[in-house]
C-alpha cells in the first residue's frame, strides 16, 4: 500500500470545500473552506511541485431555510444528501487518478469523505486527529450534534441513512482506526471505545509517549493490512491557544510543533490516501490563524521540508 504523494511531485491534487454547518448547529464553520483558501493554500501547494486543481465547493443547505427535524440527529436529511453527493465527488476525483483534499466545513462531511474513498479503497485506514471521538450515535449524543458522530457512522454504527451513504457499510474496521489527540469522550463514546478495542492516543499518551513514537505506532496499526489510509483532522485537535478558530474548543492540545511532526511522519511514510481538514472557524478565529495552521499542516502532509 502506498499514498500517491510526495513520491512523486507532479502528483495532481483535487481540492473540494464543504462549506457545512448543519452538522454543528453553529454558523461560521460553513466559511472554513473560504478561510483555508484565503489563507493560500492553493498557492503553497502550487509551491511544493503539485498540479492543484481547485474544484469550488459543494452546495450546502442554508440553516435558516430548513428546521432542525430529529433533536437528536440534528438536519439529518440535508446531511444525508450532502454526505451522498460529497462521497461521489470524492470517489469522481480517485477515478480521475487524483488525490482528494477536502476542506471542512465541519466534521460530519468525514462521512461523505469516507464514503467515496471506501469506495475505492475496501480496507481502509483512518487516522482522527482530534481532541473528541466523534463516536456518539443518536442514543448516546448529549448535542444532536452530528459532527460528534461520524467516526461511529464510518464504523457502520449509527442512523441507518448515514451508515448506509455510499452503499458500503462499515466502511472501516474498528481495528484500522486510530484516534488521536483526544481529551473529551462522552460516556457513551468511552464504551463504544473499550468495546471495539480502536486505539486511541489521549494527550496523556502523546505526553508520555511523544508524538514521535505516536506517530511510528500509529502508521503501523493503519498500514496493516489496509490498501489506503484517510486522515481526518479536526483542527480542535490542536490547542485552541494556537487554533482558537473552532467551535469546540478544549485545553490542553497538541501543540503547533506536535501536530507538524505527526504531518511530517505521514509525509515520509507515504501513507495517505486522501484526507480533510475540517471545523475551522473564521468568525471564532483571531486574525486567520486557525486557517493558516491548517494550510501549514497539509504542507507538511505533502511533503513540505525546510532543507
Ligand atoms: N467534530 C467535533 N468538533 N465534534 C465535537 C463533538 C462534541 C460532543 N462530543 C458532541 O457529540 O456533541
Ligand atoms: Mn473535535
Ligand atoms: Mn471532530
Amino acid at each position: 500500500m502506498e499514498g500517491i504523494y510526495v513520491k512523486n511531485r507532479n502528483e495532481a491534487l483535487s481540492l473540494l470545500g464543504v462549506p457545512m454547518d448543519l452538522g454543528a448547529d453553529r454558523r461560521g464553520v460553513d466559511m472554513g473552506p473560504s478561510a483555508i483558501r484565503y489563507a493560500a493554500v492553493k498557492e503553497r501547494l502550487d509551491d511544493l511541485g503539485y498540479e492543484v486543481e481547485d474544484l469550488g465547493n459543494i452546495q450546502v443547505p442554508t440553516p435558516e431555510s430548513y428546521t432542525v427535524g430529529h433533536q437528536q440527529l440534528k438536519y439529518l436529511r440535508e446531511i444525508t444528501s450532502v454526505s451522498v453527493e460529497l462521497a461521489d465527488q470524492v470517489s469522481n476525483i480517485k477515478d480521475r487518478g487524483r488525490f482528494p483534499l477536502i476542506l471542512g466545513g465541519d466534521h460530519s462531511i468525514a462521512i461523505g469523505s469516507i464514503a467515496g474513498a471506501a469506495r475505492h479503497h475496501r480496507n481502509m485506514g483512518v487516522i482522527w486527529f482530534d481532541a473528541h471521538g466523534d463516536l456518539n450515535t443518536e442514543e448516546t449524543t448529549p448535542s444532536g450534534n452530528i459532527h460528534g458522530m461520524p467516526l461511529a457512522v464510518s464504523l457502520g454504527i449509527g442512523h441507518p441513512d448515514l451508515v448506509e451513504i455510499g452503499g458500503i457499510y462499515p466502511k472501516v474496521k474498528p481495528d484500522h482506526v486510530v484516534v488521536i489527540g483526544a481529551r473529551d469522550l462522552d460516556p457513551g463514546e468511552q464504551e463504544l471505545i473499550r468495546e471495539l478495542g480502536i486505539k486511541v492516543y489521549t494527550m496523556y499518551d502523546i505526553d508520555r509517549l511523544g508524538m514521535a513514537q505516536v506517530m511510528e505506532e500509529t502508521i503501523s496499526i493503519v498500514s496493516n493490512g489496509t490498501d489506503g489510509v484517510h486522515l481526518s483532522l479536526d483542527l480542535d485537535g490542536m490547542d485552541p491557544n494556537e487554533s482558537p478558530g473552532v467551535g469546540t474548543p478544549v485545553p490542553g492540545g497538541m501543540t503547533y510543533r506536535e501536530s507538524h511532526l505527526a504531518m511530517e511522519l505521514l509525509a515520509e511514510a507515504q501513507v495517505i490516501t486522501s484526507a480533510e481538514f475540517v471545523e475551522v472557524n473564521p468568525i471564532l478565529d483571531s486574525g486567520n490563524k486557525t486557517a493558516k495552521n491548517a494550510v501549514e499542516l497539509i504542507r507538511s502532509v505533502f511533503g513540505a521540508k525546510t532543507l
